[in-house]
């Protein structure tokens, strides 16, 4: 696998140039009849400052659980979760992430500007600051002209911008985004891909970006972590070296479907 390189070993996890560290993590739910649900099992991985990693897994494999004790939503039952390498049961600057959402999450009674605005509203920033701090975000996704319509006056796709421009408006370090663009056409979700990987050259934010969709990690990720089916455990993790545009390469395609083989090895039960 030319493009596919097993990565070095894990940094201590108080490292700095670590914006995310997971540490044999571990989350059981309780399910309605009592019973427990194992959804992780001694999970561990980092998410390098600046980087661009995609946590690739099944339906049901622990991703938005992941995701979900990164942004401080919930705790592990067991390991250790750290932001800038602050555990996320201590002190986190939480202002410095994004967390972008499947659904967009637009609220249906406020214009495109307002919904961005709507993340800065949490701290000190006047009105008008805030709303020009809005539009310029909604610029920055090519929707400066539509910072006045409502959700409903706007394609999937445009939602999707909208979105995208809330939740970096905060100019987060880390933006966590769990399957976004997973309800958008196949058009409309290629042209997000590269509008989002010009931003983070723009930026330089770390992103992790949960995804089931093989092509859409590779075509994005500095770093694959691969889940296994439920209970989620890093499979493979795996450094990408492509130059970007990757969509229709030969290289791509060849690690899309070394991937794939892998998935197929990996279990039967892959189910997207
Ligand atoms: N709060 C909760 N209480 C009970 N069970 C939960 C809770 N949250 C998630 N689960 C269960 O944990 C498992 C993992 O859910 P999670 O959403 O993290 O998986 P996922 O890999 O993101 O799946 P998908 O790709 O379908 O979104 C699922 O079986 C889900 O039903």
């Amino acid at each position: 696998m030319d493009a596919m390189t097993q990565t070095a070993p894990h940094a201590p996890p108080s490292d700095p140039r670590q914006a995310l560290a997971f540490r044999h993590v571990s989350k059981h739910f309780l399910r309605g009849d009592g019973s427990s649900l194992e959804v992780l099992r001694d999970v561990g991985f980092d998410v390098p400052a600046g980087s661009v990693v995609s946590i690739l897994g099944p339906s049901g494999s622990g991703k938005s659980t992941l995701l979900n004790m990164a942004a401080g939503l919930l705790l592990p039952d067991d390991g250790r979760v750290l932001v800038l390498g602050h555990e996320t049961s201590g002190t986190v600057d939480w202002s410095r992430l994004g967390y972008m959402f499947q659904d967009d999450r637009l609220l249906p009674w406020r214009t495109a500007v307002d919904n961005v605005g709507l993340a800065l509203e949490t701290g000190s920033m006047g009105k008008r600051e805030r709303r020009e701090r809005a539009q310029a975000q909604l610029a920055v996704v090519g929707l400066g002209e539509f910072g006045s319509s409502y959700p409903h006056q706007l394609s999937g796709g445009m939602r999707s911008r909208v979105a995208l421009a809330r939740s970096l408006v905060t100019e987060p370090d880390i933006l966590l985004m769990d399957e976004p663009f997973s309800r958008l056409d196949a058009q409309t979700r290629t042209t997000m891909h590269t509008e989002l990987l010009r931003i983070h050259r723009e930026r330089g934010m770390s992103i992790v970006f949960v995804t089931h969709d093989v092509e859409e990690a590779v075509i994005l990720a500095d770093r694959i972590v691969m889940f296994s089916p439920r209970p989620g455990r890093v499979h493979t993790e795996l450094s990408v070296d492509l130059a970007h545009p990757r969509l229709g390469t030969p290289e791509a395609l060849t690690l899309v479907a070394e991937l794939r083989a892998a998935i197929a090895g990996m279990s039967a039960d892959w189910v997207i």
